[in-house]
């Protein structure tokens, strides 16, 4: 707590380090006007009491001038709290999304623990400012405490002693509360994120086909209350629990102002003490408690901000701290092997490769091909570091890719993705966070977009390559007579500009691409490879495909099965032997030839071992 504390103060201090001392200094002021005016108040109804009528009217301006300060205050110190908030929140934001971008694998994003951390650490992260908040509440209410205990004790100090003690059970029943509370908010995390996941379903274009199609929208909509009525009932019963608690502490609280203001009201009936003094102690007791409760109240607020918190420092300090001299990886020179990998994504999870070896040579053009679930995209991720591999390793020139930075590694390597990004960005954004410097360069952008043919797409769009891919914002351009959201592209046409992407980083030592064409017509799909053959001629690619025509060509094609390497070839070879690529291919070509028979019979043994 005293890290996150000190975390969360240094966070805030640099957002915002003027509007703080302003906030601290209104803050002080705030607290002492209350004190003030009790005295005040004290002096103006002895002197009425006294007829000391000349010594009414200081006191009395000064009664107004605190009230007046006062209400300045308050408007002064909400706006400058505001202000903190939003400062702080940038950076905090800043801190966390750098921090999970850190993060080099892939895994963390599939734990369930780390992705309701990630939660909270975002609620934080929205209102880092009102940690400071909470805590300078709890000085003024400190600062009044203080004034008005000093104020209590002159007229009765054990009754001060009663008060101050009864605060105390008060405070450590509150701090237990809170813990409780940061407690059913770790368990009701999976809940939120399924109900925000529905929601979610609910209410974006990706998913409304099938909801529409299917009529999934009562299916959906129960689920996601099924989900907030389990988080309610959690929140429910948290809630009851603070209210019977936190109303057995007020009760007591009264009980014990009620017992002093009988004492008070006697004792001045007996001319024990002055109508100054009663106001006074009334003044004080009420002061003292509310400020009591005040300080209770914000200091419980801060310890649940901070037990919030530590789920932003917990994230931040895990993240790998980025590299000061990044490691160079030479040039790919002879090759890529991958020696005897075994991976499972977890150690509850089944065995995807058993020991596959293979051999990318430099300068080649590699195709894995195989069933669903071979484990093709798997072993394209291991190529790039997404997971590293449970047993054996990968060897790029001889070097084992886990002793380079991933960073590094990755910058060697450019690749599209069987499941791509559509990002809701313009055509030219699109292609250039393939390669973010070449955001500056438009000869690069469109050259990349020719070579993946989708160049006279994009031109053709209403705003050419500064439209927005997305139906779901205001398009950037400011124009009356355009369209009044961004544009949406076919299937197919957002594949190629996920080649253009990968098209700028053509002179990488590696090109991977993952099903490059399965969205693409007969025509673009020849094209794409033939454009790819040219430009990476002479450089090592790695295909993976289900279209087998469309990897023919390559210098070496690569059959998985069943987590090993079954067979390895050229296609003429591969056919000659009459294997599982055999038969493949021939099932392939009889679906386009007119007699529509392969030339080998394929079942489904031969086509691979089911898994
Ligand atoms: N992130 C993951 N976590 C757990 N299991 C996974 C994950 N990704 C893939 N798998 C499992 O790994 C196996 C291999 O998947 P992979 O995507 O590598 O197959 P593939 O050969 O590329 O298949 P396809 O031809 O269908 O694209 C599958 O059984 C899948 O369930």
């Amino acid at each position: 707590m005293a890290r996150c504390a000190a975390r969360a103060t240094a966070l805030v201090w640099r957002a915002a380090p003027l509007h703080v001392l302003g906030y601290l200094a209104i803050t002080v002021v705030g607290a002492a006007v209350p004190v003030a005016v009790a005295w005040l108040t004290k002096a103006v109804l002895d002197g009425v009491a006294h007829r000391q009528t000349d010594a009414l009217l200081a006191p009395a301006i000064a009664i107004a001038v605190a009230g007046t300060a006062a209400a300045a205050a308050t408007h002064a110190g909400n706006y400058l709290r505001a202000e903190v908030d939003r400062r702080a929140s940038l950076d905090a934001k800043d801190e966390l999304f750098a921090a999970v971008s850190r993060f080099t694998g892939l895994a963390r994003f599939e734990t369930p623990a780390f992705l309701d951390r990630l939660r909270l650490a975002q609620q934080s992260a929205s209102n880092p400012g009102r940690l400071v908040d909470t805590a300078l509440s709890a000085a003024r209410s400190a600062v009044t405490v203080a004034g008005f205990v000093a104020s209590l004790a002159l007229v009765n100090a054990t009754f001060t002693a009663l008060v101050l003690l009864s605060a105390l059970p008060a405070l450590l029943i509150e701090l237990r509360l809170s813990r409780q509370r940061a407690a059913m908010m770790w368990r009701i995390g999976p809940a939120e994120r399924r109900e925000f996941f529905y929601a979610r379903l609910m209410s974006t274009v990706d998913a409304a086909k099938e909801i529409r199609l299917f009529d999934l929208g009562a299916f959906l909509r129960l689920r996601m209350l099924a989900e907030l009525r389990t988080a309610n009932a959690a929140r429910r019963r948290m809630d009851r629990r603070e209210l019977l608690v936190q109303g057995g502490l007020a009760g007591a609280s009264a009980v014990v102002a009620g017992a002093g203001l009988v004492w008070a009201i006697t004792a001045a009936g007996q001319g024990r003490l002055s109508v100054g003094d009663v106001s006074m102690f009334a003044a004080a007791l009420a002061g003292v408690q509310a400020a009591l409760n005040g300080l209770v109240a914000s200091g419980v607020m801060a310890y649940e901000h901070l037990l919030t918190f530590h789920h932003h420092v917990e994230i931040v300090d895990a993240a790998p701290e980025p590299p000061r001299r990044p490691t160079s990886l030479p040039p790919l020179r002879r090759g890529i092997e991958v020696r005897d990998v075994w991976f499972r994504y977890g150690p509850d999870h089944p065995w995807i490769l058993r020991g596959v070896d293979l051999f990318i040579p430099y300068g080649e053009t590699v195709a894995l091909i195989g069933r669903n679930g071979a484990g093709k995209s798997t072993l394209v991720k291991l190529l790039c570091r997404f997971y590293d591999p449970t047993r054996g390793a990968i060897l790029w020139d001889g070097v084992d890719i886990r002793d380079v930075p991933p960073e590094t590694l990755r910058s060697r390597i450019g690749a599209a993705f069987q499941d791509f990004v559509s990002y809701e960005l313009t055509a030219t954004d699109n292609i250039a966070v393939g390669d973010l410097p070449a955001a500056a360069d438009r000869t690069r952008i469109e050259q990349a977009a020719r070579d993946s043919g989708v160049h006279d797409t994009l031109t053709a769009l209403p705003y050419g390559y500064r439209t927005l891919l997305s139906r779901g914002f205001p398009p950037e351009e400011e124009d009356e007579e355009g369209p009044d959201s961004g544009v949406s592209l076919s299937g197919g046409q957002w594949q190629r500009l996920a080649l253009a992407r990968a098209f700028l980083r053509r002179d990488r030592d590696l090109m991977i691409l993952d099903e490059p064409s399965s969205g693409l017509d007969p025509e673009a799909e020849h094209e794409v490879h033939r454009r790819l053959a040219e430009l990476r001629a002479g450089r090592t690619s790695v295909v993976v495909s289900h279209r087998l025509g469309a990897v023919r060509d390559a210098g070496r094609i690569v059959v998985l099965a069943d987590g090993v390497v079954i067979e390895t070839g050229t296609h003429a070879g591969l056919l000659a032997a009459g294997g599982t690529y055999a038969r493949l291919f021939d099932r392939q070509a009889a679906g386009y030839r007119d007699d529509a028979e392969p030339a080998t019979a394929v079942t489904a043994e031969a086509a691979g071992p089911s898994r």
